[in-house]
């Protein structure tokens, strides 16, 4: 019965989740699609652009050969010249004289005309000089109309085929060729829409530096078209897909990570976590000075997980002081017996200094210490140096803890916020300086240098250093270079391992 109603709210959800991928997918999809047809109006556009400009220098080109001609009139000499340059030109279809009021009575193409014609004011006068006639009436075919070119004496009319090539271009792509002020339109092919870089419509803009002419090319490039149909489905059938997948896997986190609290609230309870140390070396001699007791815990169904998430999961859960408890508990339980039997050994646990700060860990510390028969000097609390709570405050609780003979060490010093300023005001035991700067050491790097400078200071304030992480002999010989009694934590040495496996000296090759 539970399985069946949790079907039944599954597939809502599912459904719902497919729903949304569609719907981004085809959104996306919308998107990429105007953002390639962008790319395509800009070569279209340019396209445009060049071929306006060779149709204008070809036409100005004709007006200026005219002007330049002998034509009195029209004479046949004065019309054969006409011809001439007519046929010279591309984009020209017709050529001609003005009479001095300002009409039109031969050209090339249709002699002398029945009656002079009166074309009327231009449309533009161009910042070249020439004057336009735009689509107005033609002298020679009643109810046609044509474009002209020219100036107050002669006269061409632009080949109505000029731009041939670009009518019957795709019905998504409109192209207007207009003044460089947008004023007057010359050619359009398709209808531009005003407002582009809307969801589909793109527009893009070319101007001349030579004419003025300016191209604005437009595309609609909608995949709710009938010609998308195909991509509309397989984007719609990925978003579904993709939607259903993206929900399953936040599903089954969203398990797993309730999973993980349950799991890991048991195993604090039962106290399953576990416990490694890893060596602390004197890196001259390679004696053995101390061990830190690092968390473990391996669930049969989850794997090993990490201390890092385990502990903060812990921290989520409001557990922290239950695991602070039973990881003191177990370290001084299993390493009672090793300290006893070597004074000068330590162990060091990690603690957040909230943990620090509570009277009860602080207390077990002490009444553990003391069943055992182990010296407070022989353990060392190891807290973190990033850390929101007050200098003053974390300071009294560092000096109860000192006062009562425990040593305190600042963790994985360098990575905080509070920089070396922090170290001259609190007074700790040692800081441990954290491997990315460690790991540094012998390099030219800048870690390298704060690596030096953080050494120097804290030989300034008399406090001990350990450098954690050394991983390489070349780490640890630069380190002895710089520092002959080092004590160092890391890989060279040994791994965090159980407590019987540490042995009492390291012999770490260092040369080579
Ligand atoms: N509050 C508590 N924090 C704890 C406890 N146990 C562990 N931790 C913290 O979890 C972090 C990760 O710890 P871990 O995965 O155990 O990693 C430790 C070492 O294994 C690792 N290490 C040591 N030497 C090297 C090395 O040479 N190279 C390398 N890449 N890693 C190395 O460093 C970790 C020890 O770090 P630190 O504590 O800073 O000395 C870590 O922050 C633990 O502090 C716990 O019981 N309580």
């Amino acid at each position: 019965m539970p399985n069946r109603k949790r079907g039944v709210k599954t597939l809502p959800a599912l459904v719902l989740a497919s729903a949304l991928g569609i719907a981004a997918a085809l959104l996306l999809c919308q998107l990429l699609w105007a953002e390639s047809g962008k790319r395509r109006i800009q070569s279209l556009a340019h396209t445009v652009l060049l071929h306006s400009e060779s149709v204008a220098g070809n036409v100005s080109d004709a007006v200026a050969a005219l002007e330049r001609s002998a034509l009195t009139g029209c004479s046949d000499t004065d019309l054969a010249e006409m011809k001439r340059l007519t046929f010279e030109y591309r984009f020209i279809k017709d050529a001609g004289l003005f009479n001095p009021d300002g009409t039109i009575v031969c050209s090339a193409l249709w002699g002398r005309l029945r009656s002079p014609f009166h074309v009327g004011a231009p449309t533009l006068k161009t910042r070249n000089g020439l004057l336009l006639w735009i689509r107005t009436p033609s002298y020679s075919i009643p109810g046609r109309s044509i474009d002209i070119n020219g100036t107050p004496r002669v006269f061409v009319v632009t080949s109505p085929t000029a731009f041939a090539s670009f009518e019957n271009g795709a019905p998504e792509l409109s192209v207007q060729v207009t003044s460089s002020g947008g004023r007057v339109l010359m050619r359009h092919f398709g209808r531009i829409e005003p407002g582009g870089d809307q969801l589909s419509r793109r527009e893009v803009r070319a101007c001349s530096q030579r004419f003025d002419i300016c191209v604005t090319a437009q595309i609609d490039s909608n995949i709710f078209s009938p010609a998308y149909n195909g991509m509309l489905v397989l984007a719609g059938t990925l978003g579904a897909i993709l939607g259903a997948v993206l929900w399953a896997v936040l599903v089954s986190l969203f398990h797993r990570n309730k999973t993980l609290s349950a799991k890991l609230t048991a195993a604090i309870e039962s106290d399953e976590i576990s416990l490694l140390y890893q060596p602390i070396i004197m890196a001259a001699s390679g004696q053995l000075m101390g061990f830190e007791a690092l968390a473990r815990w391996r669930d049969k169904d989850l794997g090993e997980i990490q201390p890092d998430l385990f502990i903060g999961k812990a921290a989520e859960l409001g557990l922290s002081t239950v695991l602070n408890r039973s990881i003191v508990c177990r370290a001084l339980r299993e390493c009672a017996a090793r300290l006893k039997q070597d004074p000068h050994l330590y162990l060091s646990i990690n603690l957040e200094i909230d943990a620090l700060l509570d009277q009860s860990i602080v207390q077990l510390l002490l009444s553990e210490t003391g069943r055992h028969g182990i010296a407070p000097r022989q353990i060392a609390i190891e807290i973190l140096e990033g850390s929101t709570i007050e200098i003053s405050r974390m300071q009294a609780g560092i000096d109860e803890v000192r006062r009562l003979g425990f040593q305190v060490f600042i963790d994985d010093f360098g990575t905080g916020y509070s920089g070396l300023a922090y170290l001259g005001r609190l007074n700790v035991d040692k800081i441990k300086i954290d491997r990315i700067f460690t790991q540094a050491a012998g390099t030219e790097s800048a870690a390298a240098m704060i690596l030096l400078k953080i050494f120097e200071v804290a030989k300034d304030v008399d406090t001990g250093v350990v450098f954690e992480g050394v991983e390489t002999a070349a780490q640890m010989r630069a380190i002895l270079a710089f520092c002959p009694d080092a004590l160092a934590q890391g890989w060279l040495y040994s791994k965090a391992v159980p407590l019987a496996e540490i042995a009492p000296a390291y012999q770490a090759s260092l040369s080579g």
